[in-house]
């Protein structure tokens, strides 16, 4: 029975038509529709016993589900495409994901030719396995400031690679702890008595007969991370050397070449490429980040329709909990973000494609362009989801507190994303230098891109919001023009005060504070443009552009509603204006309403990948609730191990204290 058909039928879209429109295109669709499929049909990837594993038994299945993804990735002959998805839909962090995520792009993006011809195929083929062991025990976000060495012998023609402290120790290397082969491992460049910047090398960690560590390396895992399964599928490690030498050409050499002689040629790639990866890996961060938050909003969507309070004084049925203001006010709002970082994921990764194929070309002039967007829409995407998870917990009341909900779990495992890849904050001021520089080249150089408007700053510091009526919200050029004024005045304050300060740097400390802000409303611009940019194209389908814009202005108006401080310390919107922005909001949200479970339909995720009962296709959540509750391990037996030891003394004292 469909406990939601009702529901479905109130929708006013093709919804076919808005899975593809989600996918990006038929093919991708089709292609993850057919992995989602497999993945959820085969009882190997079963994952609801997953919390209630020990650490060894959960890691070992783990490794299971690797070997058997590999084997069907081998027997169908799956494109390397197929097999993201098909990782992705097993839903289990794995060294695997750190193997094709980073090792093989670092090699790619930092390799010389010759390097690649090498590594890339054993790789490729699985037969080592690699990771990427940047951060250390002392030093995560400033990678200038690692620690490990790796000193050139001219005599033998190799790097000496050691770790001189314990805060030198490779720390958090996810693949590291106990299965990497390899490792490009990130280490201070020392030639000649000099150093010269920090570089990757490949180094094998292991034996390839026994996987033993090989002499001078300590290798191990760092220990229990936050929640029950969640991210302790991964074997995150720690990592020492002592002195161990490797050959020469096994330092990725794109950006810079040590010859035999030890003299330090540098090609006319920007040393930032050494960055690269983290650049690529923030990219399909910000693609991760609408699937997660896709997925909770999903199960709260699914759940706040079948759940019911209140509302009943004659025996009818009470009122479902979506159809309260508040909880559309807290609920739409995420499933419009979960929209909105799709299609910026989408533009991200065209921007990311096209300065990768430049980059390939020698031509860098758009680097610093795309390291401002993927850090900051990194920063942006994953702070709204990972509070927008646990918001979508708190909508499905005390249920969503049960791990069967799957939020627990998918919060556990997501959390990260805000520190790994770049802490967010760091991440934000990296934003924000990119936009002062911005603004302080403003004489001399056309801004471009994603900072175009600020060539437009004079006339958006001047021209006011000229909305009169909540309608005259629902106009992308009004909406845009706020988002762009509140961006360009913020960043030009910011810069003003900045300039009052002798010493740059010394500015740029004192005002860090006021400077994420500036950024985090850059970020936000963007992802407002390239939501009403989506929207001029063709999207096919009853009823599906109506509803996409629908989202598009919830997006838009809801953050102007909660950061309506800015919008109006900026001086660019009244006080009127601003609640006619909340009074469309309130509107936007009735026009959502029936559409709410066709819109989370529309991620096609199947009850596998979901993993939660609240957020069922057919809604049966009770009697699944009920019947989840005794397969406990707990309620195997009605008198639990450990109450005639421990409780019932107890028991039996308070009787004979009783009697007396
Ligand atoms: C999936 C789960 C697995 C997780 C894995 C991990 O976490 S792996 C570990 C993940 N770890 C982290 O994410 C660590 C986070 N930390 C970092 O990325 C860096 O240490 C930093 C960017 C914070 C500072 O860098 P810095 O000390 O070099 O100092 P600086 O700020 O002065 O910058 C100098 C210049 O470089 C520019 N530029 C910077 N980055 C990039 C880039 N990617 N591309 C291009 N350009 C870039 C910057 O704009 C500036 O340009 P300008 O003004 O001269 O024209
Ligand atoms: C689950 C997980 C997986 C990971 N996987 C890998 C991996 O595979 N490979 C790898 O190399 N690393 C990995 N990491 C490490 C990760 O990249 C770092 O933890 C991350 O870059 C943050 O650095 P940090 O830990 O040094 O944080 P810190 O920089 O110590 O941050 C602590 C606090 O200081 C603040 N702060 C730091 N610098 C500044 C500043 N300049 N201005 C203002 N505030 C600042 C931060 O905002 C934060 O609040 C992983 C981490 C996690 C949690």
């Amino acid at each position: 029975m469909d406990y939601l058909s009702d529901e479905r039928k109130k929708s006013d879209f093709d919804v076919e038509a808005m899975k593809v429109a989600w996918a990006g295109s038929i093919q991708e669709f089709q292609l993850s529709d057919r992995m989602a499929k497999l993945v959820a049909n085969d009882p190997v990837f079963e994952k609801f016993t997953r919390p209630m594993l020990g650490r060894k038994e959960l890691l070992k299945n783990t490794l299971r589900k690797s070997a058997h993804a590999w084997k069907l990735i081998i027997d169908l002959r799956l494109s390397e495409e197929e097999a993201k998805w098909l990782r992705l839909y097993v839903d289990e962090p794995a060294y695997t994901d750190l193997h094709w995520g980073m090792f093989i792009p670092a090699i790619e993006g930092q390799g010389t030719e010759e390097q690649k011809k090498k590594w890339l195929p054993l790789a490729k083929k699985m037969q080592i396995i690699g990771c990427y062991a940047q951060t250390e025990l002392g030093h995560g976000s400033n990678v200038q400031g690692l620690e490990t060495t790796a000193t050139f012998d001219t005599r033998t023609d190799e790097f000496i690679m050691h770790s001189p402290t314990l805060t030198s120790s490779k720390w958090w290397p996810g693949g590291l702890g106990k299965l990497s082969t390899h490792a490009v491992v990130y280490a201070r460049l020392i030639v000649g008595g000099q150093f010269h910047g920090v570089h990757g090398f490949i180094v094998q960690l292991r034996s390839l007969e026994d996987h033993s560590p090989l002499p001078g390396i300590t290798v191990g895992d760092i220990g229990l991370k936050f929640g029950n399964g969640a991210y302790n599928t991964m074997d995150n490690g720690v990592l020492r050397f002592d002195h161990v030498r490797i050959p020469r050409n096994q330092m990725l050499m794109r950006v810079s070449q040590v010859t035999k002689e030890g003299k330090i040629m540098q090609s006319d790639v920007p040393r930032q490429l050494i960055y690269g990866t983290m650049v690529y890996v923030r990219q399909t961060i910000v693609a991760d980040a609408s699937k997660a938050l896709s997925r909770a909003v999903c199960i709260a969507t699914r759940y706040s329709a079948v759940r019911r309070q209140f509302g009943s004084r004659d025996g009818g049925p009470e009122t479902q909990v979506i159809d309260y203001k508040t909880q559309q006010s807290r609920l739409f709002p995420l499933l419009a973000s979960a929209y909105a970082f799709r299609f910026v994921s989408e533009w991200l990764k065209s921007l990311y494609l096209d300065v990768k194929q430049r980059l390939e070309a020698n031509e860098f002039s758009t680097l610093p362009e795309a390291h401002a967007c993927t850090a900051g829409l990194k920063s942006l995407t994953t702070t709204a989801t990972a509070d927008g998870i646990e918001e979508c917990r708190k909508l499905c009341g005390g249920h969503g507190y049960l791990v069967s909900s799957g939020l627990p779990e998918l919060f556990a495992v997501y959390i990260p994303a805000c520190t790994y890849e770049g802490d967010n904050v760091v991440l934000m001021l990296q934003v924000a230098r990119f936009l002062v520089k911005t603004v302080s080249e403003l004489g001399h150089k056309k801004p471009v891109g994603t900072t175009a408007y600020m060539g437009r700053v004079a006339s958006l510091m001047q021209k006011n919001s000229a909305v009169q009526t909540a309608e005259g919200w629902l106009n992308p050029g009004a909406v845009v023009e706020a988002f762009e004024s509140r961006a360009a005045r913020m960043a030009v304050r910011c810069a003003q005060e900045l300039a009052k300060f002798g010493n740059p740097e010394e500015g740029f400390a004192e005002l860090a504070v006021d400077l994420v802000e500036v950024a985090v409303s850059h970020c936000q611009l963007i992802v407002v443009t390239k939501f009403f940019e989506k929207l001029q194209q063709d999207i096919p389908g009853k009823g599906v552009k109506e509803s996409l814009e629908v989202l598009c202005y919830v997006y838009a108006l809801f953050l102007l509603h909660k950061h309506q401080g800015d919008f109006l310390a900026t001086g660019y919107l009244t006080p009127k204006q601003a609640s006619l922005a909340n009074a469309q909001l309130r509107t936007l949200y009735s026009k959502v309403r029936p559409n709410a479970i066709a819109l989370v339909d529309s991620f096609s995720y199947t009850d596998h990948y979901l993993g939660s009962i609240l957020g069922r296709y057919d809604g049966n959540v009770y009697p699944k609730l009920y019947e989840a509750a005794w397969e406990d391990p707990l309620n195997d037996s009605d008198v639990i191990d450990g109450f005639h030891q421990y409780v019932q003394p107890i028991l039996k004292q308070r009787l004979h204290s009783a009697k007396l």
